[in-house]
C-alpha cells in the first residue's frame, strides 16, 4: 500500500510518499510560495537527483496536480500512475476537543475542521484547501486526518483551563489544546524504545524546538501538560512567536501604539522571538553564527531562548515531582549541541549531567548523551510526523475496507 502524506500550508505544501510494505520513503518535496509569481517545487525522489521547477503555481489544487505530475513524471517520478497512490494523510493542527484521534475524512469531519477555523486561522483553512485539492484531483481516494491537539486530549482539566470566566470555555470553547502532538507522541515512544523501559513508567518532558516550538510533561505515558496553549503562540520563546508574555501587554500596546487586532497579532506571532530580540534572524543557525562573531544582541537572544526553555523544564519536573527522561527534537533540537548545553548544564541540581562529547556528536540517529551516571537521562530523538501520519492513514483504511 502506498500513502502519500501531505502537510498544507497556507503558502506552501510538504509531501512524502510511502511504501507502507517497508515503511521506506519513495519521494519527498515540497511547493513553496503557493498564490505567489513564481512558485518553487523542489522534488526529491528517494534514489534519484533533486529537481527544482519554477513556475505559476496559484493555488492548492494546482499544487497538488503538480505533486501527482511529479510523482507520476517518465523521468523523475516513482509511480507508474497516481492510481497508485492508495490513501492519503493530512496533518491538521486543530482538532478541538472534537478529535481525540486520528479519523477517515467525511463530510461529518470536514464540517468539524471547518468550525476550528476561528481557534487555528493560520492552519486549519490551509489544511482544508489541501484536503479539497486531493478531492478534486484524485476522486475516490480516502484520506485521514491526523491531528496535532489529538495526543494532548489527555491533558487534566488543571493542566488545560485557563483561570479566568468558565463562560468562556463553555461558550467558545477557550482552553489549552496543544500543538505538535504527533511529535511530543513519536519521540517519547522511541525514547522509551531506546532506554529499553516502558513508556509507561517514565516521567518525560519533550521539548519540539523547531521554527514553532514546545514542551510537554508525559506521564504514564500520556501528555499531562504542554507549552503551547488554545493557540500555538504561548510557551517558549520562538522564532518569530513571543510565547509566554503578561497579557496586559496586548491592550497596552494596542492603545500606545495603535494597533489593530491584525497588527498585534501579526507582531506577537511574525516579528517577535529570536528575531525580534536578535534583530538578525529566527534561524537558530545564523543567530548562534552571530553570536559566536561577538553580536550582543544574537547572544541575549539566545540566552534568553535557553533560559525560558529550562523553566519550562523545571516547571514540569515540579507537576511531575520527578522527571526521568529529557528528549530533545525539531530542527534546533536535532542538530543545535549548543542549545542542548545551555539548558541542560543549567538544571544539573536535579540531576541532568550531559555528556559533552555526545551531546556534540552529528547524528541522524536517536541516541542517549547524558553520562551514564546522570539520573536523569537526557536524549536526541529526531521527529518523524510524516511518518505517524503515514501509519495512522494506513491503520484507518485498512480498518475501514
Ligand atoms: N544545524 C542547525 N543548528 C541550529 N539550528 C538549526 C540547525 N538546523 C536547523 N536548525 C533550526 O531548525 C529550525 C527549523 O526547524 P524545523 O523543525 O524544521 O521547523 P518547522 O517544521 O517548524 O519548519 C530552523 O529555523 C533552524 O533555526
Ligand atoms: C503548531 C505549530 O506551531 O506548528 P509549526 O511548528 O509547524 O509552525
Ligand atoms: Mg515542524
Amino acid at each position: 500500500m502506498k500513502v502519500l502524506v501531505i502537510n498544507a500550508g497556507s503558502s506552501s505544501l510538504k509531501y512524502q510518499l510511502y511504501d507502507m510494505t517497508n515503511e521506506g520513503v519513495l519521494a519527498s518535496g515540497r511547493v513553496e510560495r503557493i498564490g505567489m509569481d513564481s512558485s518553487i517545487v523542489t522534488h526529491e525522489p528517494a534514489d534519484k537527483p533533486e529537481v527544482r521547477d519554477v513556475s505559476e503555481i496559484l493555488d492548492h489544487v494546482t499544487a497538488v496536480k503538480r505533486v501527482i505530475d511529479m510523482l507520476t513524471h517518465s523521468e523523475h517520478g516513482v509511480l507508474g500512475a497516481m492510481t497508485e497512490i492508495d490513501a492519503v494523510g493530512h496533518r491538521v493542527v486543530h482538532g478541538g476537543e472534537v478529535f481525540k484521534g486520528s479519523v477517515l475524512v467525511t463530510q461529518e469531519v470536514k464540517l468539524e475542521i471547518k468550525k476550528l477555523f476561528d481557534l487555528a486561522p493560520l492552519h486549519n483553512p490551509a489544511h482544508m484547501m489541501g484536503i479539497t485539492a486531493v478531492e478534486a484531483n484524485m476522486p475516490g481516494v480516502p484520506q485521514v486526518v491526523v491531528f496535532d491537539t489529538a495526543f494532548h486530549q489527555t491533558m487534566p482539566a488543571t493542566s488545560y483551563l485557563y483561570p479566568i470566566p468558565k463562560v468562556l470555555y463553555r461558550r467558545h470553547k477557550i482552553r489549552r489544546y496543544g500543538f505538535h502532538g504527533t511529535s511530543h507522541s513519536y519521540v517519547s515512544d522511541n525514547a522509551a524504545r531506546l532506554l529499553g523501559l516502558p513508556l509507561e513508567s517514565l516521567k518525560m518532558v519533550t521539548c519540539h524546538i523547531g521554527n514553532g516550538a514546545s514542551c510537554a510533561a508525559i506521564l504514564d505515558g500520556k501528555s499531562f501538560d504542554t507549552s503551547m496553549g488554545m493557540t500555538p503562540l504561548e510557551g517558549l520563546m520562538m522564532g518569530t512567536r513571543s510565547g509566554d508574555i503578561d497579557p496586559a501587554i496586548v491592550p497596552f500596546v494596542m492603545n500606545k501604539e495603535e494597533l489593530t487586532l491584525n497588527e498585534v497579532n501579526s507582531m506577537l506571532n511574525k516579528h517577535s522571538g529570536m528575531l525580534a530580540i536578535s534583530g538578525i534572524s529566527s534561524d537558530m543557525r545564523e543567530v548562534t553564527e552571530a553570536m559566536t562573531g561577538g553580536d550582543e544582541n544574537a547572544k541575549l537572544a539566545f540566552d534568553m531562548y535557553t533560559y525560558r526553555l529550562r523553566k519550562y523544564i523545571g516547571a514540569y519536573a515540579a507537576a511531575m515531582n520527578g522527571l526521568d527522561v529529557l528528549v530533545f527534537t525539531a530542527g534546533v533540537g536535532e542538530n543545535a549541541p549548543d542549545v542542548r548545553a545551555a539548558v541542560c548544564d543549567g538544571i544539573t541540581f536535579f540531576g541532568v549531567e550531559l555528556d559533552h562529547e555526545l551531546n556534540a556528536r552529528r547524528s541522524k540517529e536517536a541516541r542517549v548523551i547524558s553520562t551514564p551516571g546522570s539520573r536523569v537521562k537526557v536524549l536526541v530523538v529526531p521527529t518523524n510526523e510524516e511518518l505517524l501520519i503515514a501509519r495512522d492513514t494506513y491503520a484507518i483504511v485498512n480498518e475501514t475496507k
